[in-house]
């Protein structure tokens, strides 16, 4: 029996402007993931997607209910814990090897090593060769594999990703995809992944959970059973995957029916 990695219960958030305007982003919302489970969540803009995953890293504490990671009340950010964002979040002043070796610095690797360690995650990613180039000589996809490496270098138990990919362009993004399956295979974690895009949730996830518009709730969840391990692009030919994604989409168009 897998163990619960991440556990929402009833969860509600209200943020309270400065002049004093309460907005719920999000209504009664529970979720569970499993130890090594891949979930993706999709729903309308402004329905309280990020709002959750900033719970989950303890940045945004719950207004009700409860949210615990491996079975432990959030009360602070988690070193476990890893998180891709759409922005790139590498330091535009330090070259590849040094972006990639700050996490097991900071964590109090002797430099020499996180170096080495860097080094072994720049020919993981495919980037051998840019070692000492800076994030402003590189594409926007070699940018994300050093947001990968820099993330996964880390060796987290938990994954948090919002909208890591939809900066890219549609073939970078399908490399990308595969390259993170890849990783993800590799090192297991729990991943919560938002995203907008209903074919990208379903080629990566074991579950996609829908939300309502705001205040989100979830509207319906998709246990996702193509075989593993999947090629994005093959994968979003198959019956399963079409019939899926027009249930999916379904389910959306109701929420930003206007
Ligand atoms: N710090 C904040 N202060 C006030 N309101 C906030 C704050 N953060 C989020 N909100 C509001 O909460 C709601 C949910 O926002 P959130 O960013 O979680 O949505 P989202 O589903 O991730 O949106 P998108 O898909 O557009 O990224 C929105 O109405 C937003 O304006």
């Amino acid at each position: 029996m897998k163990k619960i990695a991440i556990e929402l219960t009833n969860v509600s958030r209200k943020f309270i402007s400065p002049t004093g305007v309460s907005t719920l982003a999000l209504h009664d919302f529970s979720m569970t993931l499993h130890e090594g489970d891949f979930c993706a969540i999709v729903g309308p803009t402004g329905c309280g997607k990020s709002t959750a995953l900033g719970m989950i890293t303890g940045l945004s504490p719950p207004s009700s209910g409860t949210v615990r990671v491996f079975n432990q009340p959030v009360t602070k950010i988690d070193p476990n814990i890893g998180f891709v964002f759409q922005a790139d979040a590498v330091f535009p002043w330090k070259n590849v090897i040094d972006n990639i070796s700050i996490g097991p610095i900071y964590r109090g690797t002797n430099k020499r090593e996180a170096k080495d360690k860097a080094a072994e995650w720049v020919r993981r990613v495919g980037l051998s060769g840019f070692e000492y180039h800076y994030p402003h000589q590189l594409s926007g996809g070699m940018r994300k594999r050093v947001a990968l490496a820099q993330t996964f270098i880390n060796e987290p138990k938990i994954l948090l990703m919002d909208e890591p990919f939809s900066a890219l362009d549609v073939q970078t993004r399908a490399l990308m995809q595969d390259e993170l399956l890849g990783l993800w295979s590799e090192n297991k974690a729990s991943v919560v992944f938002v995203t907008h895009d209903i074919e990208e949730a379903i080629a990566l996830a074991d579950r996609v959970i829908v939300l309502t518009k705001g205040p989100g709730k979830i509207k319906s969840s998709y246990e996702i059973n193509l075989p593993r391990p999947r090629d994005v692009s093959t994968a979003r030919y198959s019956t399963e995957f079409i019939n899926l994604s027009k249930q999916i989409w379904s389910d959306l168009k109701d929420e930003v029916h206007i």
